[in-house]
């Protein structure tokens, strides 16, 4: 049996580590919720292979070290900045840990907004939306430990859309299989999931390990901290739903494109970006039976909308 097999690749970790963190500045308060995952790779073989658990750092402790970090990061309300530094931190720590892949889902607290003249309340917030902030990020230290390598992406999931016009979808490949009909004018809705990527930078965790915990020199260098602000995800937010809006979509596929074009031309640093769209399908109701035109285009208002199926389009557009 031993002959027939070998482990070619291990990764473990803890998931769906909720955590809550309030940061109090006097009397105004700023809150994130995160949603976190932290897989780890390494030399840990034995303790698949062998039973031989010395190697494993227990995904008890790995939770640990996520609210540990929650407390103390100076990084906490950046999640791409968060990630980095949790991942760093284990790699840092850990002499047989090599990667670490630290994923990030924010969930929304927006402020109340109270009172005659719309103040924006201290200390209360609500969920607006389902939509999450997104992060993923690998942290590479197999070329050494002062020689990290982190690679790092963002986006947002889960930001539902819809137009009433201003899509089409004509000339598509008609045969023996084709029911669908040709429309000048339907109803366009998608569930966005946008994840763009920035070039890879290097990190030096500090050599004292008490500092772990405060500061990596490179995230605190302008070029970092310019990459990674959250005005990317503003601009690349604001572009999605705004080519999503005005352009006259001849496909999911075309106005897909558009989109990723234009996060690339005003953000420097962004590499590529991938988009997951579903067509999320209204058909209008048939009522000619009862002598109701809802079918003609400009006659149809009632619509099912259809959980499924759904198309599916996904594409990567990059930088040259
Ligand atoms: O924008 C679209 N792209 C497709 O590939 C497709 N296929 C389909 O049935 N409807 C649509 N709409």
């Amino acid at each position: 049996m031993s002959d027939l097999a070998y482990l070619s690749s291990a990764r473990y970790g803890k998931d769906a580590v909720r955590v809550f963190r309030v940061v109090r500045e006097g009397s105004t308060h700023t809150v994130v919720e995160y949603n976190v995952k932290v897989l780890l790779e390494g030399d840990i073989e034995v303790s698949y292979t062998k039973a031989d658990n010395k190697v494993i750092v227990a995904t008890d402790s790995i939770k640990n070290i996520t609210y540990y970090l929650a407390k103390v990061s100076p990084h906490i309300l950046v999640p791409e900045r968060f990630a980095v530094h949790l991942g760093t931190h284990i790699v840092s720590k850990y002499a047989h840990i090599h990667k670490a892949f630290v994923d990030i889902e924010q969930l929304r607290w927006s402020r109340i907004v109270v009172g005659k003249d719309r103040k924006p309340h201290p200390h209360s917030f609500f969920r607006d939306g389902d939509e999450k902030r997104t992060v993923k990020v690998e942290i590479d230290g197999t070329a050494g430990k002062d020689k990290i390598q982190a690679r790092v992406s963002a986006g947002v999931n889960d930001l539902l859309v819809l137009k009433s016009s201003g899509s089409s979808f004509t000339s598509f490949i008609r045969d023996e299989y084709t029911l669908l009909k040709e429309v000048d004018d339907r109803i366009f809705s998608t569930s966005v999931d946008l994840n763009y990527t920035f070039a890879p930078i290097s990190i030096s965790p500090p050599k004292d390990e008490k500092k772990l915990d405060i500061v990596i020199p490179a995230l605190d260098q302008a070029e970092a901290g310019s990459v990674w602000d959250a005005t990317v995800l503003d601009r690349a937010r604001t572009i999605t739903l705004e080519v999503f809006a005005e352009d006259e979509s001849a496909s999911v596929q075309a106005t897909l494109y558009k989109m990723g074009q234009r996060i690339i031309a005003e953000n420097a640093g962004v590499q590529t970006v991938s988009y997951a769209l579903p067509n999320k399908h209204y058909i209008p109701v048939d009522m000619s039976y009862m002598g109701v035109d809802n079918l003609t285009p400009a006659k149809a208002e009632v619509f099912q909308p259809v959980a499924a199926p759904s198309g599916l389009i996904s594409a990567t557009v990059s930088r040259k």
